[in-house]
């Protein structure tokens, strides 16, 4: 687990480790130093000529630091100071002492010089505000020149904690960041203008977070092992849940089948899909394994009979908004009493249906694209990238249930829990189906006896997983849900073999 925190959030950590750990503010900035100096060198940077550009803030120091790292190294390298004497920090004003002591050039202009490395030290975290006037055109000149670019901390002008460009930011090839990767570097241009990342550690601990419930976090392929669901060697399909999915009208056999295949496959013990009767002997040849129960029109009792015989319900993908449709969510949510995941077409009944909205319960999860959450919380989809996380927590306040916001970078939250981030999958998977694999993955996850919160992070994170080896034997054009559906195994049988070595290791 990584946490991921805004520039403020940052700043605390930063100031905890000094003040509550006793670490002078002077070796965390020498370590940052370091750490910049060790990835130019690791990645062979051509080091010929340097230029250090540095700001006022604790950024700048960091720059005056790295200057001195590599002048003692004997690189030739310039530091130009752009910003005000006036407003450095007090650490910024001793190391530009001491950079000066070891005989490093400091100047307040540079001239036709040419480098082969620039470093951006001007703006890290403490970016407030539009860069304008001077910082602007120092910016916007550096980009135009021609050397390698590397970033301290986060590229200045980025902001830290939405990954809006705030008037032009510098476009590096490389950022090394210091502890954590800062939330904003995931979304907007930040994508674009940090280049290479390099996370360093500088001696601020992941714990400087503990017992917060306000900070992002992401998880890495090795948390996995702590994520799944064991698998006991005495179990039967009983032990793994029973599956009920409500999905596909009449011709959506397909949505049916991408999530019931994907619960199967994400570990569910059995899967019922109850749809139109139209979808019967498609589904069967598709999925021999599944349950097949179908409907002509809406049968209250023979609904009631299915929610009993389940353990946990999906509803939602490929269902239409027609009046049985309606029906069958409406008595789903007011009846069915377990965990129930809620997609597609089911959001879109509900974002028009308030009652039902208020029936909602803490099992329920909702897992809207950005449309269907426009529809749902009232704000549209600009506004919704604009401001994500505050109409995010919003909305998660609204309901008590857990809420998956499917982006390029999807978000996973329920009210008084950490937003989860997910860094897992790839733009080959905005594919038509995407969508229903992963409301099965989460079903499946649910069948396992896994909370409704952790069941959304993990199979959203498996879901981008089984998307990047897709990706791999595909490409970015070519992946189908269907090759999502094959990811999935894949993950999943690499992680379950190294589970049986651990186990007879
Ligand atoms: N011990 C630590 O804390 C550690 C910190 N570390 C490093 O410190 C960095 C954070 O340092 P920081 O907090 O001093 O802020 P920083 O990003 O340098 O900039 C602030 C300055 O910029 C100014 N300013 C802001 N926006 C502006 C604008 N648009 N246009 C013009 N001016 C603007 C602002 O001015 P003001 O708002 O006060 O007027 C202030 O002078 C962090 O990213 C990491 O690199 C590491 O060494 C690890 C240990
Ligand atoms: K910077």
């Amino acid at each position: 687990m990584r946490y991921l925190p805004t520039g403020a959030q940052m700043k605390q950590g930063d100031q905890k480790t000094i003040t509550e750990m006793g670490m002078p503010s002077m070796v965390l900035m020498e370590r940052a130093a370091l750490s910049v100096v060790e990835m130019m060198e690791s990645e062979q940077l051509d080091l010929k000529k340097v230029l250090v550009v540095c700001g006022s803030g604790n950024n700048g120091g960091d720059g005056f630091a790295v200057a001195r790292l590599l002048h003692l190294k004997g690189y030739a390298v310039d530091v130009w100071f752009v910003g005000k004497e006036s407003s450095m920090t007090e650490e910024t004003r001793l190391q530009k002492q001491i950079a000066v002591h070891y005989g490093v050039p400091v100047k307040e202009r540079v001239g036709e010089d040419c480098y082969t490395v620039i470093v951006d030290a001007i703006f890290g975290i403490g970016l407030s505000r539009q860069v304008s006037g001077t910082y602007y055109n120092v910016i916007e000149n550096l980009n135009q020149m021609d050397a390698i670019k590397v970033a301290v901390d986060i590229p200045s002008g980025l902001s830290a904690d939405t990954g809006d460009v705030l008037g032009i930011a510098f476009a590096a090839d490389f950022t090394v960041t210091f502890a954590f990767q800062k939330i904003g570097m995931l979304f907007g241009m930040a994508r674009k203008l940090v280049g290479k990342l390099v996370t360093a550690s500088i001696g601020i601990e992941p714990s400087v977070y503990d017992g917060r419930g306000d900070v992002c976090y992401t998880y890495d392929r090795t948390d996995l092992k702590n994520l799944l669901p064991a698998r006991d060697p005495d179990a039967h399909k009983g032990n793994y849940g029973k599956v009920l999915l409500i999905v596909g009208s009449p011709g959506m056999a397909g949505a049916a089948y991408f999530s019931a295949k994907a619960a199967y496959l994400t570990g569910a013990g059995l899967v019922q899909i109850y749809t139109a009767k139209e979808n019967q002997s498609n589904l069967q040849q598709l999925l021999p394994e599944a349950i097949i129960t179908t409907y002509e029109r809406y049968e209250e009792e023979k609904l009631k009979e299915l929610l009993e015989w389940a353990d946990v319900v999906g509803i939602g993908s490929g269902l239409s908004m027609s009046e049985t449709a309606q029906h069958l969510l409406s008595t789903t949510v007011r009846c069915a009493k377990k965990p129930c995941m809620i997609d597609a077409d089911g959001l879109n009944i509900l974002s028009k249906d308030r009652a039902l909205f208020e029936k909602l319960t803490p099992d329920c999860i909702l897992t809207p694209h950005m449309k269907e959450m426009a529809g749902l919380c009232g704000h549209s989809v600009k506004e919704l990238k604009e401001e994500r996380f505050r109409y995010f927590q919003e909305f998660l306040g609204s309901i008590p249930s857990v809420c998956v916001m499917k982006d390029a970078r999807t978000l996973v939250g329920r009210d008084g829990r950490p937003v989860y981030v997910n860094t897992s999958g790839n733009q080959s998977m905005a594919k038509g189906g995407a969508g229903d694999v992963l409301g099965g993955m989460i079903t499946g996850l649910l069948a396992q006896k896994i909370e409704p919160y952790e069941a959304g992070t993990l199979g959203v994170f498996l879901h981008g997983l089984a998307g990047d080896a897709a990706q791999k034997k595909k490409g970015s054009y070519s992946v189908l849900a269907s090759d999502i559906l094959d990811g999935i195994a894949e993950v999943l049988t690499a992680e379950s073999t190294e589970m049986i070595l651990r186990e007879k290791c």
